[in-house]
């Protein structure tokens, strides 16, 4: 089976670290393609840069579905475009968010989110509450590193960790999850080092899918998420039009 791992922002160096995460974990019948779109912001830490990345992360999606992708993980903890993702693809389509703190209900009564900027808490909570996590997370927390120094600074490793070490003792948490793909790497470090159950959304995110795809299950199409009718789009959008 064919599953595409999007990297919403355009970082390449990024996209290689959440694809070598993702294939660490999958089965021997299953090929990981992790891309970024040609067009996004390098990364996305803001409603804005949210919003910007949508139209590359769809425009992936409908080459996968003309390649035989069999499903999908959107790798950024904003889950951006989820819904419009799935009513383009006839596999299953889950964000890293989503995926995330599934896993993470299973771990115990409660979770902890550790997230890149302060600005992000709010979205992070949002998506807690929309998919029904509202009561499993405990709190949710800002590292302070934006996006990108997660990959430049020395120290991120151990600024992602004692985050994560706070964020369970203030909670009272059982396990935490990590709010950026860009944090993948850092996953079973950090676990070892606070001695809690760490979930990162790229892996569970890819597992997930290979799991439905093993299933033979994938998106229904009897409604909300049905093929969408034929549009124009105009501008710098022509080349999204369906006739
Ligand atoms: N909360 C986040 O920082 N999310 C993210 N921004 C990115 O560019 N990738 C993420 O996962």
């Amino acid at each position: 089976m064919l599953i595409k791992v999007i990297n919403p922002n355009t970082t390449s160096s990024m996209t290689a670290t959440i694809g070598d995460c993702a294939r660490a974990v999958v089965g021997p019948g299953t090929v990981v393609d992790a891309v970024s779109p040609a067009m996004g912001p390098v990364s996305i830490e803001s409603h804005v840069d949210e919003a910007l990345s949508v139209p590359g992360i769809l425009a992936e999606i409908a080459s996968g579905e003309a390649e035989g992708v069999d499903g999908y993980v959107i790798a950024c903890f904003g889950d951006p475009g989820i819904d419009a993702a799935r009513e383009l693809a006839a596999g299953p389509v889950i964000g890293i968010a989503e995926a995330a703190m599934h896993a993470a209900s299973f771990l115990g009564r409660g979770f902890s989110v550790v997230t890149t900027l302060g600005r992000t808490v709010g979205r992070a909570q949002d998506l807690a509450n929309h998919y029904g996590f509202g009561r499993h997370c405990l709190g949710i927390h800002a590292c302070d590193l934006p996006v990108l120094d997660l990959e430049t600074d020395p120290d991120a490793r151990k600024i992602v960790t004692e985050a994560c070490r706070i964020a369970v003792e203030t909670d009272g948490s059982d396990a935490v999850v990590l709010g950026c793909a860009g944090m993948a790497d850092l996953c079973q470090h950090i676990s070892a080092e606070i001695g809690v159950p760490v979930v990162d959304g790229v892996a569970a995110g890819t597992l997930f899918v290979q799991s439905l795809i093993s299933l033979g299950l994938g998106t229904g199409k009897r409604g909300e998420f049905a093929a969408p009718p034929p549009k124009r789009y105009t501008g710098m959008l022509e080349g999204f039009s369906r006739p």
